[in-house]
């Protein structure tokens, strides 16, 4: 064929990084609500809103190990002027105190200990002197902070987190604190994967010169796995029309088909001519470096995504395209201060590898695509935007890798 250039598209060419997500994310059908124990929750998005089911702390307990007391009891409480309370029992977790605490007195109490009706402060044990079984000293106040009141996290009934939350260990943790045990969740995302080109093998084999180990499938297929998708692995195809065509014939039931390889501009470039030729586009080309030559398109009714076979752009396209547009969670990026110059593009958003060292983003050095020592070395993307440029000192938009 004749490669399409942008004097003569029939589709769109050239788009911006957030166009490409954008129509990535639309192709993506609706995901449907299972439910699942909430060990196996980690990784998924919840699919409705989460309620306490009971209030944390469920009683009024101690911070601290120490005793519970009457806080104006105590007021005068410093090392050279202790003040003395009578012990009238203990409140331990699980096994409260069944009395009520009175003037002058006080119970020893432990972290998590309901705290017993009378008193309303804590003193710490580094604070008490004890004198004889029955009485203790305290060397300041006990302060009211110390005791954590029922509900001061969630009370029973509130709306804790939100349906769209991707669930991390700290959100799961805390869905468990809410008193559920399964969770409502969308089913993951279904994403075949297949790489493409004839000098790619297989990890173990010998390698001859021009040949390169299939790196970018185990890359891919680790990230999609930290992204909560469930990969199909549709292995390797060498670079001719019928086999990229019988091997994406192993995608059924897939959501999306993610390639690596095949869309840039060389004559082999075949997977590019399946979907222009016979398939379907929707852009091919994103204003981005590295990852320029990326497509999107459709092959029978399958969205399919295209990444180039550099790895270093495959990377970089699979983090500011693939990814956002798989999860629904938008990229997160922060600013820090440039410790090197960063050159623009006139009509490119870059995507840097950048150190990060006190505090600052460095230029990595070596930015090839096929620098693959980067993909494991590099800390951040560093952003230029179009026609930008970056000088040593300014503040700089950072993706963490
Ligand atoms: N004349 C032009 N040539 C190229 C252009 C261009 O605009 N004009 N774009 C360049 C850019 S940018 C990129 S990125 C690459 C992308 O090319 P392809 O997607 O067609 O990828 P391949 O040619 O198949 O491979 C490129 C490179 O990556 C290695 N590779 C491929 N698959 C894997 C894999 N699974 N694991 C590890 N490494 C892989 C492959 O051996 C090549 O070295 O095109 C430029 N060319
Ligand atoms: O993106 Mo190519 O991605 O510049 O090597």
């Amino acid at each position: 064929m004749s490669v399409p250039t942008s004097a003569n598209p029939s589709f769109p060419m050239h788009v911006s990084v957030a166009e490409a997500r954008e129509m990535l994310a639309a192709l993506l059908p609706e995901l449907e609500t299972e439910t699942v124990p909430v060990a196996q929750a980690l990784g998924r998005t919840l699919a409705a809103d989460l309620e306490a089911l009971v209030s944390h702390p469920s009683a009024t307990e101690s911070a601290l190990d120490g005793i519970a007391a009457r806080e104006a009891d105590t007021l005068s409480a410093s090392a050279e002027t202790p003040v003395r309370l009578k012990i009238v029992g203990e409140s331990r977790a699980g096994m409260p105190f069944d009395g009520e605490v009175g003037a002058g007195e006080c119970v020893r109490i432990y972290t998590g200990a309901p705290l017993p009706p009378g008193a309303d402060a804590i003193c710490p044990v580094e604070e008490l002197a004890d004198d004889g079984p029955e009485h203790v000293h305290l060397l300041r106040p006990a302060f009211p902070a110390d005791v954590r009141p029922e509900g001061g996290d969630f009370r029973a009934g509130e709306t804790v987190m939100r349906a769209g939350l991707r669930l991390s260990a700290p959100r799961v943790a805390l869905a468990v604190a809410l008193g559920h045990a399964r969770l409502p969740v969308r089913r993951k995302l279904r994403v075949a994967l297949l790489s493409t080109g004839d000098e790619v093998i297989e990890p173990g084999l010998p390698l001859q010169a021009g040949q390169v180990y299939d790196s970018n499938r185990v890359g891919l297929s680790a990230m999609l796995g930290e992204s909560g998708c469930e990969v199909i692995e549709l292995g390797h195809a060498p670079d001719s029309p019928a086999s990229l065509q019988a091997a994406i014939a192993g995608a059924g039931g897939a959501d999306v088909l993610l390639t690596s390889g095949g869309v840039s501009m060389g004559k082999y470039d075949f997977m590019r001519d399946l979907l222009i030729e016979r398939g379907r586009v929707s852009f091919w080309k994103v204003r981005m470096r590295p990852g320029g030559p990326a497509i999107l398109g459709g092959w029978n009714g399958l969205p399919v995504f295209g990444l180039p076979g550099n790895p270093v752009s495959s990377l970089v396209v699979f983090h500011v395209i693939v990814r956002p547009a798989l999860t629904g969670q938008p990229v997160q990026s922060l600013k820090l201060r440039a410790a090197t110059p960063f050159r623009g593009l006139k009509d490119k958003t870059a995507f840097w590898r950048g150190v990060i060292q006190d505090g600052e983003v460095g230029d990595y050095g070596a930015q090839g695509s096929g620098i693959l020592r980067s993909l494991s070395d590099a800390d951040a993307l560093v952003i230029v935007p179009e026609g930008g440029g970056v000088q040593a000192g300014e503040l700089v938009d950072v993706v963490l890798l």
